[in-house]
This record gives C-alpha cells, sequence and structure tokens, in this order.
C-alpha cells in the first residue's frame, strides 16, 4: 500500500477522481472528496472512508485572508496522515469549476445573514441542472427564472442543462413549452422529466455517466429532492446503512452534502446551493443571451441600443418574428441587475466574479503544490 492513493482507488475514481487532478497532488499527500464542511472542519470521503477532518493551520491561514480559500463540499483536498493516525486537510487541489456567492452576501452583509464575500458553495460541479415545473401551482414554467438559472450556472463553468420538472402536469402544451425553452436557452439541453414516473430520468442520469457532479438548481418545489431521490434510488439508503452502522461514538446524525448516485455519479445538495441567489452574472448574461449577442453584432452602431437605432438587427429579428420580444426584455433586465450587483460590490470581489479561472490560477500559485 505504498501508492499515495490509497488501498482502492476505484472508490476514488466512483467519487470523480482523474488523472488532471492526479497531477496536482503533492507527493505525500492523500486524495478525499469534501463532502461536507461545517465551521473550521470538514468531513471527506476517500479510499480509507468517510471520516472528519480539520484543517492545516496553512489552509486557515489562506481562509482567513480570502474566504474563497475556505474548503467547500465537491473540493478535492490533500491529507496529511498525522502520527497518532488522523488526517488533516492540507490544500486544495485546483478547482476545475465553483459556485461563488459574493453579491447576494455583500448585499446583505449587516442583515441577519452574516453571509462572507466570495464564499464558495461548491467546487467541481460538471453538470448544472436547472429544474423548473412545467406547471408550478396554477402558473406554466417561468421563462426568466431560467434564464437567470442558466446565467449562474454557466458562471460557474459546469455544463448548464435544463430540465422541465413534472411534465405530467402540464398535458398536451408540453411540445408548445419545450419550444419557448429553446428559445430561451440557446445551444443548452433541455429535457421534459417526471420524477414520479420516471420519464426521462435515465436521460438526466446520462449526464452524470464517466462520475460527473452534478448540482440541481430551481426555486422551492420544483422537484429537486424527488429527483434526487429518484436519481439515489438504492444508494441513499445504502448510506444510511452504512451510517447505522458505523454510529459508534457518534450521536449526531450527519446530512451528507455530496451523494454518489446508484449507477454512478455524484450530486450535490446544500442548503446554499438551494439558496442559490443572484451575483454578478456579466459573463453568464452574455451566455444565456448569446442569440441576441450575436444579431447585436450585425447592429449598424456598435453602441447600438437596440432602441430605435437605424440598421438595428435585433429590432428587426423582432419585426420579422424570429426573436420573440420578451427575450429583448429579459436581456435588459438582466444586464440592469448585474450592472446593480456590480455597483455593489468592491473591486476586488468583481474581480473574483468575472473571471472564474481566477481561483484556479491562484490555487496553482501556492507553495507547496507538485506539479506535473
Ligand atoms: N406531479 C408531479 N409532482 C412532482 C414531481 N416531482 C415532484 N413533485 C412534487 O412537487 C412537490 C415539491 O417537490 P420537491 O422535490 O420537494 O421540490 P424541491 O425543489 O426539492 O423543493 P425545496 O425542498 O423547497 O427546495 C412535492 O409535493 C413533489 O411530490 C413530478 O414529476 N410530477
Ligand atoms: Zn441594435
Amino acid at each position: 500500500m505504498s501508492s499515495p492513493i490509497g488501498s482502492d482507488s476505484s472508490v476514488l475514481f466512483s467519487l470523480g477522481w482523474n488523472d488532471a487532478f492526479a497531477a496536482e497532488l503533492p507527493t505525500g499527500l492523500i486524495p478525499a472528496r469534501v463532502t461536507r464542511v461545517d465551521r473550521g472542519a470538514a468531513e471527506v470521503l476517500s479510499a480509507d472512508g468517510h471520516f472528519p477532518v480539520h484543517y492545516s493551520a496553512h489552509v486557515r491561514r489562506a481562509a482567513a485572508a480570502d474566504p474563497v480559500d475556505l474548503p467547500c463540499v465537491g473540493d478535492w483536498a490533500a491529507l496529511r496522515r498525522l502520527p497518532e493516525g488522523r488526517f488533516e486537510l492540507e490544500a486544495l487541489l485546483p478547482r476545475r469549476t465553483a459556485f461563488v456567492r459574493g453579491g447576494v452576501g455583500r448585499v446583505s452583509r449587516g442583515g441577519l445573514s452574516g453571509d462572507s464575500q466570495g464564499q464558495v458553495l461548491a467546487a467541481n460541479v460538471d453538470v448544472v441542472f436547472v429544474a423548473e415545473p412545467a406547471l408550478h401551482a396554477t402558473d406554466t414554467a417561468d421563462l426568466g427564472r431560467i434564464e437567470r438559472l442558466l446565467a449562474l450556472a454557466w458562471e460557474s463553468g459546469g455544463l448548464p442543462v435544463v430540465l422541465i420538472t413534472k411534465s405530467d402536469l402540464i398535458g398536451e402544451g408540453l411540445d408548445f413549452l419545450m419550444e419557448e425553452v429553446a428559445t430561451v436557452a440557446p445551444g443548452v439541453d433541455a429535457h421534459a422529466i417526471c420524477s414520479i414516473t420516471g420519464e426521462g430520468v435515465e436521460i438526466v442520469r446520462g449526464y452524470l455517466k464517466g462520475t460527473r457532479t452534478a448540482v440541481v438548481l430551481g426555486a422551492s418545489g420544483a422537484g429537486k429532492s424527488t429527483l434526487v431521490n429518484a436519481l439515489a434510488g438504492e444508494a441513499v439508503m445504502e448510506i444510511q446503512q452504512v451510517r447505522a452502522g458505523d454510529g459508534r461514538g457518534r450521536h449526531t446524525t450527519v446530512h451528507r452534502e455530496l451523494i454518489p448516485l446508484e449507477g454512478g455519479g455524484l450530486i450535490i445538495d446544500t442548503p446554499g446551493i438551494r439558496r442559490i441567489g443572484l451575483y454578478d452574472m456579466g459573463e453568464g448574461v452574455d451566455m444565456v443571451f448569446s442569440d441576441l449577442e450575436a444579431l447585436a453584432d450585425r447592429c449598424r452602431f456598435a453602441d447600438c441600443g437596440h432602441d430605435s437605432e437605424p440598421g438595428c438587427a435585433v429590432l428587426a429579428a423582432i419585426e420579422d418574428g424570429t426573436l420573440p420580444e420578451r427575450r429583448l426584455e429579459s436581456w435588459r433586465k438582466l444586464q440592469r441587475e448585474a450592472a446593480w450587483m456590480a455597483s455593489r460590490s468592491d473591486a476586488r470581489l468583481r474581480k473574483e466574479l468575472q473571471n472564474k479561472w481566477k481561483i484556479i490560477h491562484k490555487e496553482m500559485r501556492k507553495p507547496g503544490r507538485s506539479r506535473p
């Protein structure tokens, strides 16, 4: 067992481990994936099992200087085995993707939430499911909410996929709805699913192949939990049995926030991700409105406001019916919000939000990191 990966590397691969992460692992340290964090400590899954770890002085110092450096669910961590047999979280491996809460925390600073700035809610998420019910109470799917969540999804660096949930509730209108959804999600896969009958659930599972990690974003009641349960199947029950079995000396019931699914793949489900709101969506907004951006490139004036300018390609597209007018309105609305958020963030935070890769580059500059 001299391998730094531990006794059973297939366990690691089932948690999303791959060659790219392996190349970043400092020599002599043990890889583990963070399943949950709780004030100064984390729980991890590794080839050696599921256990709590404390942060090294190095991690604590870095996190005190910048909360973005705090471990979060989904992170790959490098652990050091201490002489007494315990493990310490020594370093974080560079994040491939990250959900960063910035704007909301800033705005509510001094309020009750006590949120910190630039806090990372989840890391290394490959697929972001945007769940919107076909019918929510008596309202049909909210296209504006889909656009907003797509902006967050793009911003994270993960691959967005729209899921119209509760497809059973809408009947014949479904085809029309899916056509509308396609107009607000250019270049994004969209599927109708029903977690109760299981319709479409296999399609969702397909996105997790290759042990990908996903999150499900969506409003309260969108059907996130029902979908996760449908995907998790017996895996969730298995986890509960293991927990009951190793309950020796551990009296707190732990809700694991990184859930390995039956048939492969993982879902991150944390209160933070459930409550994710809006923050600086600058880059994400452009991705969501790529159809509009492409049209705007063809406007006669580079600074066209698409109001009444001559030669405006956007207005022409609305005129001839190829672009729904509400699409331009949504674009304006989200841009206003993004600008408003930006005006409220300080320069440091704004930079962080606008460039998700900065996190990765900063990680790479850390001392003690082995390079391939
Ligand atoms: N008809 C129908 N109802 C569904 C479907 N999926 C979920 N529901 C119902 O919708 C309600 C909300 O589902 P949840 O899975 O709890 O929604 P959620 O997104 O997890 O909600 P929060 O926990 O508040 O964030 C529940 O009563 C579910 O039974 C579906 O495919 N069809
Ligand atoms: Zn224009």
